[in-house]
């Protein structure tokens, strides 16, 4: 019911004013629905619905939350405004980076619904839509203020339409690896994800670290391994997702930074490189149940593809991956 798309104004969760595209539905208002980018990014409102019902309506009857609607063309909810924007972002990356439209590469419509659950402290992509949580204020901010964190969302919908890795053990933490390294290539400034909206009255910290994971305690088990020797073999997390997530983020940060890892030495080969050599691997080597291993030969021979098998490229690939200890 989108008849027109016209520009829209509002305030993100930092209070930083915004611009974006947004769409003239049928009843004179307007819906913060864009519909410039592929079949259109559709940002909705849960209304703080228990996060499982949602999860289970969206699954089951395609529900998406309510259209979020104003009579001019001022948004002002803070959490929906970085939804829309942060999602226009990562389909802006993806299109311009790899020529990828939208996660299916056809354009697919991308759905976010924000205010999931009462303070949930969590977002995902649930196979349809993206659900961001309003965070409890201590633990998380909405979490849609975090670019990194729409990145990641919308790389485990990429994923799951390319390399399907499945979610547990080292393919799934690949999986998170992969969402993490995406989410740091589109959040560029920094190698840290979710430190825009993780614990706000603490300064410098971050969910995780790729350019020293052992920096940040998690939850389950305390410092992220940045060794293979070091990854949690528990049932935890599915296996470790989060966690062992680490280990990879470290070799990728290698490729691209270099730095001297347990007495290695990685001559890094800049972002632009390692973005393309991981997009590659995902999309065209690494398999459901690639382990890490396989990640390694997968970025070896993407690499080899982009920058031939002599390259200073593969030479990184091999170094960070020796560095980690991964074979
Ligand atoms: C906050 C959170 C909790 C549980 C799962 C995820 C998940 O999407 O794996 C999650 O989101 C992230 O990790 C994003 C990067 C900050
Ligand atoms: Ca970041
Ligand atoms: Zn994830």
């Amino acid at each position: 019911n989108a008849i027109d798309h016209v520009t829209g104004f509002g305030k993100g969760v930092f209070g930083d004013k915004k611009k974006f595209e947004i769409a003239l539905g049928d009843d004179d208002q307007y819906l913060l629905f864009d519909e410039t980018r592929g079949d259109g990014v559709h940002t909705f409102d849960a209304q703080n619905m228990d996060f499982y019902l949602f999860h289970l309506l969206s699954i089951l009857l395609g529900y998406t939350g309510e259209e979020i609607t104003s009579g001019h063309k001022y948004f002002n909810d803070p959490a929906a405004v970085d939804a829309h924007v942060n999602a226009g972002k990562v389909y802006d990356y993806y299109l311009e980076t790899f020529n990828r439209d939208s996660f299916d590469g056809e354009g697919a419509k991308i759905i976010s619904s924000v205010h999931v659950g009462e303070a949930w402290n969590n977002a995902a992509w649930n196979g349809k839509l993206m659900m961001y949580g309003d965070g409890d204020g201590r633990n998380f901010l909405p979490l849609s203020g975090g670019l990194d964190v729409i990145a990641h969302e919308l790389t485990h919908a990429v994923t799951d339409r390319t390399a399907g890795l499945v979610y547990e053990n080292e393919s799934g933490a690949l999986n998170e690896s992969l969402s993490d390294i995406m989410g740091a290539m589109v959040d560029r400034d920094d190698w840290q994800i979710g430190e825009e909206i993780y614990t706000p009255d603490i300064e410098g910290d971050a969910l995780r670290s790729m350019s020293d994971p052992t920096s940040v305690q998690n939850a389950i088990t305390g410092p992220y391994p940045d060794h293979y020797n070091d990854r949690y073999t528990g049932e935890e997390d599915n296996g470790g997702v989060h966690i062992n997530s680490s280990i990879n983020n470290k070799a990728a940060y290698l490729v691209a930074e270099g730095g001297n890892h347990y007495d290695v030495t990685v001559e890094g080969i800049g972002r632009e490189k390692t973005e393309q050599i991981y997009y590659r691997a995902l999309t065209k080597y690494l398999t459901s149940t690639s382990d890490f291993s396989m990640m390694r030969q997968a970025a070896i021979q993407a690499a080899s593809d982009l920058y031939g098998e002599n390259s200073s490229a593969v030479e990184a690939v091999n170094r960070a991956y020796d560095a980690v200890g991964v074979e």
